[in-house]
């Protein structure tokens, strides 16, 4: 029987989403559709008649702004943000930056998917060189972490990702759930996926296959045990949703950038 629900959604469009660049750790606004696509989610979520008690973020910008736009559309503004880098999205170490297409032509789409979505292919770390390493470790964010800097992540592959998430969504979100307060975790495609695998128990191999499109919230209804008791909903038009989950993946296609 449903005890609980909980809401996923990854960011609506980033800057870097529209440009097909690996953007990762790099702090992105939203693009002008991406705005739309939070504004487009809250009003749904509204006239579902969804009411959330608690939200939580990771701590880069196109997440936060995601949830304050549909907090806003909904009429929920005063609902508490709690935010964590353990939410951030994948770290996509030395990929950072980079055209995706251009990495499929350069290494080819198979190689492109694998670091893309494979379970447990971490691509090459990042180092002191890359353009965006400063821009990333000398923000002020990283040094209010609940682990040093020097400890954080310079590459993840998903697993990476689920060992950073999994605990604090067991000693910060699960008590909240437990409580019944409805959650809405606004996070990123990536940590989106690491949750829905630990959740769902999706096999490593079937993870492959799950893309999240931006600005659609994921509902997923759990047991007391929390485990999902139906599988999840991506709420919306369903074509429309279809469509965007192509678009996603069509981004690792080989393609010259124009
Ligand atoms: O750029 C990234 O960090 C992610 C999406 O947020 O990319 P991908 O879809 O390739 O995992």
């Amino acid at each position: 029987m449903s005890k609980y629900k909980l809401f996923l959604l990854r960011h609506g469009e980033g800057a870097w989403n529209k440009e097909n660049r690996f953007c990762s750790w790099v702090d992105q606004k939203l693009s002008k559709d991406g705005v739309k696509e939070a504004q487009d989610c809250g009003r749904l979520l509204k006239e579902q008649g969804y009411k959330f008690d608690l939200v939580f973020t990771s701590i880069l910008s196109r997440s936060i702004q995601t949830a304050w736009l549909v907090l806003e559309a909904m009429g929920q503004e005063w609902v508490p943000v709690v935010k964590s880098w353990r939410l951030n999205e994948r770290h996509y170490g030395s990929l950072i930056g980079l055209n995706r297409a251009e990495m499929a032509l350069q290494h080819g789409e198979e190689k492109v998917k694998l670091w893309r979505r494979s379970y447990d292919i971490t691509p090459p770390p990042i180092d002191e060189s890359h353009p965006y390493f400063l821009e990333i470790y000398n923000d002020r964010r990283y040094t209010t972490c609940d682990v040093p800097k020097e400890n954080l992540p310079r590459a993840e592959s998903l697993k990476e990702v689920l060992d950073r998430l999994l605990p604090y969504w067991g000693s910060t979100v699960v008590p909240e759930i437990r409580k019944g307060r409805t959650v809405l975790i606004s996070a990123h495609g990536n940590s989106c996926r690491a949750l829905l695998k630990y959740l769902e128990g999706i096999s490593d191999k079937d993870i492959a296959s799950v893309t999240l499109p931006t600005g659609i919230p994921v509902l997923l209804e759990l047991d007391e045990n929390l485990k999902p008791v139906k599988p999840r909903q991506l709420l919306g038009d369903q074509a429309k949703i279809q469509a965007a989950i192509r678009k996603v993946e069509d981004q690792g296609k080989a393609k010259p950038s124009t």
